[in-house]
């Protein structure tokens, strides 16, 4: 199946060698095509270029996008999207005054989702999941992370992993799985928090790596949660059982997380609303990702990511939904492009290259989506017709995409 998209009126992130990830100065820089065409030969990426030099060769179709912009399809590295249910009473209990931490600490948040998941049955959970699903794809999203951590006892994690992996198995979208069993300590453990670090270690996690549920292993580091020490002890059982590190960390205190991370070789460390400038520097020269949610500060109203004063620092950033029921129920990434731009102040390059090719390295994707160069999957946008890339951050909450491809095909609404 060959189709041929012409007269582009922009092809954007057009990367002719591949690159891992982009930091610093170099966050500014989205290299582009004007007048561009692009092939698409089964599902990859074979040829791109400026009009003139566009080939004379017979496809099975021709998508004629004048006035429009083409760009690699959203890449959302930090996500929760299997989950039961919805937290909209304690939306409601914030509203009204409570905080996300009163609200946790009274048995609200994630156990609040834990006990509704516990009580699910799998066919229903991913019946649920997928409707989220379908709708981030249908919103420009070609590649995801998903976490587990809902379920907090060995056959609910390990549902939540099952489902995950029935959505990888049924969709044409790239998922990535992670297990996040280190979410909060459930109400069983709560004066044997030992006892539930060993039950992930010692029951969870080698069933996951037997049935190779998942790629990554994330934990909660935070006051209340996750002590570093805990994190480190949950990182390097992961490592053991064939689990790459993730965290979340830096949220609402910073305690030293960020460190233990990059000690322990975390393909990234997510949310970093709070951000000292020891954890900065301890990110400079490594290959850990810094990760931030602005939809998450957004939902809660609490910090941005300090966002300029990484970058200026020479660090990458990627940007992610953190679609959750709790923090951030939405898994929309061009709100959370336009949210970088207007409140944490990246420029619409920064926040296109945090949500493409640094996304897609934040979750080891990088030689398969994030850019368009050849031999990639064609995950693709097709804007509207629109002015310019910097229109999409812009027209904040107005969609700009026409269409959606995933390897090739388009997504029917
Ligand atoms: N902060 C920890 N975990 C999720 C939210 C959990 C919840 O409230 O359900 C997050 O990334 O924001
Ligand atoms: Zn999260």
């Amino acid at each position: 199946m060959k189709t041929l998209f012409k007269n582009i009126k922009e092809l954007i992130q057009v990367r002719t060698e591949p690159i891992s990830f982009v930091s610093g100065k170099q966050m500014n820089v989205l290299p582009t095509i004007k007048n561009a065409f692009l092939l698409v030969e089964n599902g990859v990426i074979s040829n791109f270029g400026s009009m003139q030099d566009c080939p004379t060769i017979t496809t099975d179709k021709i998508v004629d996008a004048s006035g429009k912009l083409v760009l690699p399809s959203w890449c959302d590295s930090h996500t929760h999207i299997v989950y039961a249910g919805n937290r909209e009473g304690e939306f409601v209990d914030r509203i009204n005054g409570f905080t996300y931490e009163e609200i946790a600490v009274r048995g609200g948040g994630i156990l609040n989702s834990a006990k509704q998941l516990q009580e699910t049955s799998e066919e229903e959970l991913y019946q649920q999941s997928k409707v989220r699903l379908k709708d981030i794809i249908h919103s420009g999203t070609g590649a995801i992370e998903i976490k587990s951590g809902y379920g907090l006892t060995v056959e609910a994690e390990l549902k939540m992993l099952r489902v995950i992996k029935r959505l990888k198995e049924t969709f044409p979208i790239e998922i990535k799985a992670t297990f996040l069993g280190a979410h909060a300590v459930p109400l069983k453990f709560k004066n044997n928090k030992k006892g539930y670090l060993q039950l992930l270690i010692n029951d969870m996690m080698p069933k996951i790596s037997e049935e190779k549920l998942a790629e990554f292993v994330d934990i909660f580091c935070e006051s209340g949660y996750f002590t570093v020490e805990d994190t480190e002890l949950i990182l390097r059982a992961g490592i053991k059982n064939g689990l790459t590190p993730k965290i979340h960390v830096n949220q609402f205190t910073a305690i030293g997380g960020v460190k233990a991370g990059v000690k322990n070789g975390a393909l990234s460390v997510d949310h970093l609303e709070v951000m000292r400038n020891e954890d900065i520097e301890v990110l400079k020269g490594t290959s850990t990702m810094p990760v931030a949610l602005p939809s998450c500060s957004y939902f809660l109203s609490i910090p941005y990511t300090p966002a300029r004063k990484m970058i200026d620092a020479g660090l990458p950033l990627a940007l992610a939904s953190d679609y959750n029921p709790g923090s951030s129920p939405s898994g929309n990434m061009n709100f959370v492009v336009a949210t970088a731009c207007i409140k944490m102040k990246m420029t619409p390059e920064e926040a296109i290259n945090a949500a493409t090719i640094n996304g897609a390295y934040a979750m080891g994707l990088e030689k398969e989506v994030g850019s368009i160069t050849v031999g990639k999957k064609a995950n693709l946008l097709l804007t509207k017709p629109i002015p310019s890339y910097g229109f999409i951050p812009y027209a904040f909450g107005n969609s700009q995409i026409e269409k959606v491809y995933l390897k090739g095909l388009e997504i029917e609404n």
